[in-house]
């Protein structure tokens, strides 16, 4: 079956990845980014690294000319939302994560309305399977369903991009349409422990499925050579883009 491929933006191939610094201090991101060099573009800073000085570690690498997805996956009220968004605005980073509840995305692009930040919605977790979101206490639903809900949700509500797994990037595509970006975690070069994603494709895979972006931690992060599991990630994309 040949699957359809949007055309890759002009602009720095590298981009494509987006490197997960889930590591426990700012020390050790420090330190990875520098092993990492100039195979690493696009980084993203989630829980583990945000509590523990992430955020002044966002303006570091602003200024060493590094892009910066902040994954904090917000959801409260949307007064709340609202003005955390406003508040991460100003620390110029280039994504910020929502979970994809309508209040909450509507919240999120009035706080980001006028500034360069673009909210990502995450539609189902890539460590969700159906099983898992009948034990959250959703009635019964497949999870490629809610994520197709969710991103047309997102569309109307005019959220940047969705966060899904890349199985079902091509779903949402149709749902999105051309112009909002699609993220996906869960991906696996050939042969690496899928730890506890359980929906997961190859980079390979995920660019043929029409990611724009591909979100990559342990692979890289655990890797004896960062770099040079960067630098390998960076050539599927390549190719499977060319
Ligand atoms: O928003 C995310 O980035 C995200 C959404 C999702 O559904 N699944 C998911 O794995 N992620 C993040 O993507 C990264 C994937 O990490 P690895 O499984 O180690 O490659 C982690 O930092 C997760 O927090």
């Amino acid at each position: 079956m040949s699957l359809p491929t949007k055309p890759v933006a002009a602009g720095d191939i590298r981009d494509k990845l987006i490197i997960g610094l889930d590591v426990p201090s700012v020390e050790e991101a420090r330190s990875l980014v520098e092993r990492i060099g100039d195979a690493g573009t696009f980084y993203k800073i989630g829980y583990q690294l945000a509590y523990a000085g992430g955020f002044a570690f966002a303006r570091e690498l602003i200024d060493q000319g590094k892009k910066v997805f902040l994954d904090l996956k917000l959801h409260d009220i949307g007064n709340t939302v609202e003005e955390g968004v406003r508040s991460v605005a100003r620390l110029g980073v280039t994504f910020l994560t929502v979970h994809a509840y309508p209040q909450t995305m509507r919240a999120a692009v009035a706080g980001s309305a006028g500034t360069d930040l673009k909210i990502l919605a995450v539609t189902v977790l890539t460590s969700y399977d159906d099983d898992d979101l009948v034990e959250a206490g959703y009635a019964p639903v497949p999870a490629a369903e809610l994520v197709a809900r969710r991103a047309r949700q997102a569309r109307e509500i005019g959220i940047d991009g969705i966060v899904c797994a890349a199985t079902e990037a091509q779903a949402v595509r149709a749902v999105v349409g051309p112009d909002r970006l699609i993220v996906t975690p869960g991906i696996r070069p050939a042969g690496a422990d899928a730890g506890d994603q359980k929906r997961i494709v190859t980079p390979a895979e995920g660019i043929r499925l029409g990611a724009d972006h591909l979100v990559v931690a342990r692979p890289i992060v655990k890797a004896p050579d960062p770099r040079a599991a960067a630098e390998a990630i960076v050539r599927e994309i390549a190719q499977a883009a060319g």
